[in-house]
This record gives C-alpha cells, structure tokens and sequence, in this order.
C-alpha cells in the first residue's frame, strides 16, 4: 500500500489529504494516480466505496496551476447528487490549494449559477443536461479544458446520456485527458472508450466478485404483500444506524416511505419527481441523522457516499446486476462492514440466479425474521439505549421519582413496563402498499465470443475486448484469468471496491429527463442491442 507521499504531490495537496484522515491510499488510488499524472487517458474501475473520487481528483487537482483562471477541468456525473458530493470532496482537496470548483446541475436556479460562474471557477462538476443548458447560452465555455472525468462512466452511457455527452465533449479540445471511472464497466463502455479516448490505460482492481467484499448480503424469499411486515420486522430486529431502501418505481417510494412514517419509523423518500429543494432537503437529514432511513429509486444508487449506512434492503430487486452491485455498495464503505438484504419474491427466484451468475457471488437465503425476533430485537435495542443513558446521559432529576416507585412497586415490574413503553413506539397501523409486478429473468445474452466460456466477461469487465479497445492492464497477472484486460485481480488483498453514484433528473430545459416518460435509451441505439451484444432495455428516469 503506498502513503500519498510517494506520489511527488504538491505540499499543499498532500496537506489537504492528510486533513482528510487519509492515511494510505486505495489500491484504485494506488495504481491510478502516477499514471494520472502523467496525463495518460484512463479507465479505472474498483469496487464500491474504495475512494475512486480522490483517485481522479488528487491528480487532477494537482496539475491546475492557482493562478489559472480558465475553466481547465469538467466532471461530469449522472446524477444532481453525485454532483453535489463530488463537488464537496473537491472542495476540502482544493482547500489549501485555493483552486475554485462548481456544481452545475438541473433544478437548481440558473442565475445563481451563472452568478457563481463569474467567479471563473477552473474545475466544473456537472450533470449532461444542465451543462448543455449552459453552453446554449454561452456561460459555460469549455474550449480550454484539459480534463475530463466521467464518473460512473457506464451508467451515462446507460442512461441514454451519450447524445449529450457526444454533444459536450466535441466542444472540449481534443487534446485533453479523459478518465472513466466506475464499479462496473460493462463490455459496451469499450464504445464510449473508443470514441472520446484516446489509447487509454485500463486500471482495475476487481477481484473475482465485483461487489464489495465487507457486504454481508443475503436475501429472504417474500410475497409482494408480505414486503412491509417483513421490512418492519428487519428494522425492528436490526435497528439500522443509517439504512437505504431501494424500491422499484416513484410511486413505490412515495407509499413505502409514507407508511414506514405512518409505522413510527424515521424515514423519507428521495426520487427524480421531487423538487431540487425537497431532494436536498432529504439528503440533508439522511446525512445529518435527522433521519434514520432513505427510500429511494435507483436515483441513489450510484456513487453516493453517507457514512452511517449500515444497512441496504432492496425492497424490490433491481432490473439490473450493475444496479444490484450499486445499490448495496451504498454501505460497506472505506472499510468498514455493511449488511445487504433483498426482498425476492417467488417468482422473481431466477432474477436474482441472474444476478448471482453476473456479479459471481451465490446469495445466501435468509429466513423471514419472526415476530418474536422482531420483538426480541426491538427489546434489546430498548436495553441497550437504557444503559447508554445510564452511562452517558444526566438523568439526576429523574432519580427521585424512581426512588418513590422503587419503594412502592417491584423493580422487576417497573424496569419492564418502562421498556415496553418505550420499545411500543411503533404504531400499528394497517399498510397497503400498491403491488409492484415481479421483475421477469431478463437472459443477457452470455458473452460466449472469449474461449466459448459463458460469462466470461460478464458486465463487469473483462472477456473479450475487440482490436480498438484500451489496452489491458492486468494488474495481478492470474495467467488464464478469462476475464481478460478488464478484471485483472488485484491480488493485493484489498479487495474494496468502488462506489456508486446516482441519476439525474437533470432538469434540462431542453432534455425529457427528469419526470415520467423521460425514458432514454441505453445508449442511443434504439435500446437494442449494443455494439458489445449487450441486451439494454430502455430506461425510465427514476
Ligand atoms: N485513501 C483513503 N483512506 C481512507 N478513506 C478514504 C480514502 N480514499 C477515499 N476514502 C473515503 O472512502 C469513502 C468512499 O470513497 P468514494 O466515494 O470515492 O468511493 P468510490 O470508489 O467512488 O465508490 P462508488 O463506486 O460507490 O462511487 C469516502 O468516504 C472517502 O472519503
Ligand atoms: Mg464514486
């Protein structure tokens, strides 16, 4: 493991990493900043939550000089959020530096941005839509741009989000760094490679499973109607410090986060249909702790970074493996542990055999906690919080009222009632939530074209890279590996992975995205096929 040090970084930058708390670097930092320094193009890939958003910033950071006043770098991200948050790590990394950085993303008032735009920002972090907005109108100029990162770079071409970029980067000089950055890189992000990269250096450190390794996952078999009761009973049995609850469509979002208030539980929802100010707002709780559980779209399912999040349940399961992989690697973040359940109903059985096949990871079955171990849970957090108060918190004045009660009733009665006052908190109110249908076993067609092995590049990288692809970098050398210039074990130990990021409802004036019907396809190619042989469907904005 190298310390930032060894990277000959400018005193001021290294400072600013160390205030982050960063002591030794990733190994997708490891491996991809000299070669970023160098002003090599890049694809880097690396699990969840592995520091992928340092891996391009430091470099990029380290080579704009203070005095530029140019806008010299652009981020760009699917989603508003991810925006927000990239922005927010550049910022504390340019801290000592002094260099300025902007988001610029839908629903957030233009004139404030073309405000702060005059403040000749030189690195820009945006979503596609509202960056084209800009550019129209001319507040925007990318002509001297010599940086270009796209992160989560498989979910824009996923997202339909190619016309845009095509649009975006033919205005960005050709002589330029690109860098894609991702958890997943799908064979097909050889076409986005191909066409606004040039000769890149391919970074990977996924081991055999692309999902981040300190995710305790499991799923537990339900029907549609016994998906409330049974999300009840795992956040009573579990008490989540922070946890994210991913449900299928908007609507689902809207009735799942209303009833889990209804219930008593601390929860809002987060989807593309919401206002910019309310989506903040909500992220604002959920990062503050004001609130306890996120239910969201898949709006949230990439790069975003909360720390807390203990626990993911896929309330619904994703359409998608790369969805799947995201989504959980929302927790099991820089190190530490994660737990990760789905919700798979019968029918939905040989979905989720899909995506074990893709991500290369058997999902253990779980049974459907039972109302006694909710109770049981719900009881023992009620003890544990009892003792942190008796520990932490001043409870003087309450000391004379129970010294009354103790002389009049028996310890063991009362110390009971006051648990079961406090552990019956949660209302039992009757929930009806609108049935989802069951998402149908969608056959990617296996990518059988390397050594006739079924799955052999998968989603996540590797199989067969065609005569114009990046070349390979295969880190960890495992002669064989069939998962060729993509994977490339790491064999460094650390198996963390990358993050995810989230989708925009970008919000452009001259874009669909952003409300129902803004169903974009994969791509640009009709939702067909991709150039890869890749089955993408269409896709709804969440
Ligand atoms: N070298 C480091 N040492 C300790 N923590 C780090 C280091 N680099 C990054 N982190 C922290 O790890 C967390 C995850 O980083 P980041 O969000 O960049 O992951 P990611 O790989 O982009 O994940 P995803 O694929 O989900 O987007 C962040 O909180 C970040 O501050
Ligand atoms: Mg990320």
């Amino acid at each position: 493991m190298k310390t930032f040090a060894e990277f000959g970084l400018e005193p001021k930058v290294l400072q600013a990493i160390t205030e982050l708390g960063f002591e030794e670097a990733t190994p997708i930092q490891s491996k991809s900043i000299p070669i970023a320094l160098t002003g090599s193009d890049l694809i880097g890939q690396a699990q969840t939550g592995t520091g992928k958003t340092a891996a391009f910033a430091i470099p990029l950071i380290n080579k704009i000089p203070t005095s530029e006043d140019r806008i010299v770098a652009l981020i760009m991200t699917p989603t508003r959020e991810l925006a927000i948050q990239v922005s927010e790590e550049i910022g504390k990394l340019t801290k000592y530096k002094g260099l300025r950085s902007l988001p610029i993303y839908g629903g957030q008032e233009i004139g404030r941005q073309i405000r702060s735009l005059k403040k000749r920002p030189q690195i820009i972090i945006g979503t596609p839509g509202r960056l084209l907005d800009h550019i129209n109108r001319k507040t925007i100029k990318l002509d001297d741009v010599q940086t270009v990162v796209l992160d989560e770079a498989d979910e824009m071409l996923d997202m339909g989000f190619m016309e845009d970029i095509t649009s975006i980067l033919s205005l960005v000089p050709a002589e330029r760094q690109t860098m894609l950055f991702s958890a997943t890189m799908p064979p097909n992000i050889q076409r986005l490679a191909a066409q606004f990269q040039n000769n890149p250096e391919h970074v990977s450190v996924i081991p055999k499973q692309v999902s981040a390794p300190l995710i305790d996952q499991a799923y537990i078999e339900v029907h549609e109607r016994q998906k409330f009761d049974a999300l009840s009973r795992l956040l009573d049995m579990e008490s989540p410090e922070l946890a994210i609850i991913f449900g299928r469509t908007k609507r689902r979002v809207d009735e799942l986060s209303e009833a889990l208030q209804k219930r008593g539980y601390s929860a809002d929802g987060l989807h593309g249909d919401l206002s910019q100010n309310q989506r903040d707002a909500v992220m604002r709780k959920f990062r503050d702790g004001s609130i306890d559980v996120l239910v969201a779209t898949d709006v949230a399912a990439r790069g975003l970074d909360v720390s807390g999040v203990t626990h993911v349940i896929n309330f619904d399961l994703p359409q998608d493996p790369e969805s799947y992989v995201h989504r959980i690697g929302r927790t099991g973040r820089a190190g530490k542990e994660g737990t990760a359940w789905s919700f798979v109903t019968p029918r939905e059985i040989d979905h989720l055999h899909f995506i074990e096949k893709v991500t290369r990871h058997k999902i253990p079955k779980k049974p459907l906690p039972s109302i006694a171990e909710a109770i049981e849970g719900k009881q023992r957090v009620t003890a544990e919080r009892i003792l942190e108060f008796v520990q932490e918190e001043s409870i003087n004045e309450y000391k004379g009222i129970a010294i009354q009660l103790l002389e009049q009733y028996d310890s063991v009665n009362l110390l009971a009632a006051a648990i079961k006052l406090i552990t019956g908190e949660k209302k039992d109110v009757s929930i009806e939530l609108t049935p989802e249908d069951p998402i149908r076993a969608k056959k990617r067609r296996p990518d059988v074209r390397s050594n006739g092995r079924r799955f052999s590049g998968g989603p996540f990288g590797g199989g067969n890279r065609s005569g114009n692809g990046p070349r390979g970098r295969s880190e960890g050398g495992r002669s064989g590996d069939s998962r060729g210039g993509y994977s490339g074990g790491s064999g460094s130990g650390s198996s963390r992975g990358g993050y995810g990021g989230s989708r925009d409802g970008s919000g452009s004036s001259s874009s669909n995205r952003g409300g129902y019907g803004g169903s974009r396809d994969g791509g640009g190619s009709g939702g067909g096929r991709s150039s890869s042989g890749e089955y993408r469907r269409p896709r709804q904005e969440q």
